[in-house]
C-alpha cells in the first residue's frame, strides 16, 4: 500500500496502536475488538475503524482484529525491523531521563550519541550512551540522522542550525523555542508547558461530566 495515502493523524496513532498490540501479543492474545482497543488507547471506535482501513485491515464482526495480522502490518509500516539511531543534545535534566529511559520498550528508535557543554559531563556515560563535546557534534553525529533537542532554549537555534548543516532530517524539540529550519527538515515540537495548561484549560471548560 503507499504510505503516503495515510492520512498524517493516522500516521500519528500507529506507534500508539502498535505499543498497545505488542503488549496483547505477548499476553498471546489473537484477536482484539475495537471496544478494546479504544478503550485502551483512548481513541474513539470509530476512528479506529477509519484508521484500520486505511490498511485493509477491516474487521470481522463477532471477531474483530487479528492482533498478529496487524502488528505485521504495524512493524513493517513504522520500519520496526530497522532501528533509527538518534543524537541527545543537552544532557540536563530532562536530557538525563531520557538516557536512563532510551525508548527501548517497543520501539525503533535509540539514543546512541549524546553532546553537552558540561566538562564534568564530557566523556561520560549515561544508560550506556556516550557523551561527546557540542565542539565535536559534526564529527561524532556520522549516521545519525535526527536529533532530541533538551538544551537551555536560548541555544536552541544554533544548534539547530548546526544540525541541520550536518544533514539532519528531523529533530525532537523539547524547548520551548520556536525553531526556524529550512522547509526539507521535520520538527516535531513537544512543549509540556502548553499540554499542561491546555489539559487545565479542558478541565475548566469542558467538564468531563459522567455522573
Ligand atoms: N526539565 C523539564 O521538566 C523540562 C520540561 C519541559 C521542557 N524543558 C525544556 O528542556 C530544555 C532542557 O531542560 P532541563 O531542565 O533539562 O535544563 P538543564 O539546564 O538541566 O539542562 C540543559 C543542558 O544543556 C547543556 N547545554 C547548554 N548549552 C549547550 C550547548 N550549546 N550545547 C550542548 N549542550 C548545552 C547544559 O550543560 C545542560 O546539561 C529546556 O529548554 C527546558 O525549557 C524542560
Amino acid at each position: 500500500m503507499d504510505q503516503n495515502k495515510i492520512p498524517q493523524a493516522t500516521a500519528r496513532r500507529l506507534p500508539l496502536y502498535y505499543r498497545f498490540l505488542n503488549n496483547l501479543n505477548h499476553q498471546g492474545k489473537k484477536r482484539v475488538s475495537s471496544k478494546e482497543l479504544s478503550e485502551a488507547v483512548k481513541v474513539d471506535s470509530a476512528t479506529i475503524r477509519r484508521d484500520f482501513s486505511y490498511f485493509g485491515a477491516l474487521g470481522k464482526k463477532g471477531y474483530g482484529y487479528n492482533v498478529e495480522y496487524l502488528l505485521g502490518f504495524f512493524r513493517k509500516t513504522l520500519d520496526q525491523d530497522e532501528v533509527t539511531e538518534v543524537a541527545l543534545i543537552g544532557v540536563g535534566n530532562l536530557g538525563t531521563a531520557f538516557l536512563h529511559y532510551n525508548f527501548m520498550k517497543n520501539n525503533n528508535t535509540k539514543i546512541v550519541k549524546a553532546f553537552d557543554t558540561n566538562a564534568e559531563k564530557i566523556g561520560t556515560d549515561i544508560g550506556g550512551v556516550p557523551i561527546f563535546h557540542i565542539n565535536d557534534l559534526e564529527e561524532k553525529m556520522t549516521g545519525v540522522s535526527v536529533a532530541i533537542l533538551t538544551v537551555p532554549a536560548n541555544e536552541a537555534q544554533s544548534i539547530t542550525n548546526r544540525l541541520v548543516d550536518y544533514g539532519v532530517s528531523g529533530i525532537l524539540n523539547f524547548t520551548p523555542a520556536r525553531i526556524t529550519v529550512p522547509e526539507k527538515i521535520r520538527v516535531h515540537h513537544i512543549d509540556l508547558a502548553v499540554e499542561l495548561q491546555s489539559l487545565v484549560y479542558f478541565l475548566k471548560h469542558y467538564p468531563l461530566d459522567l455522573d
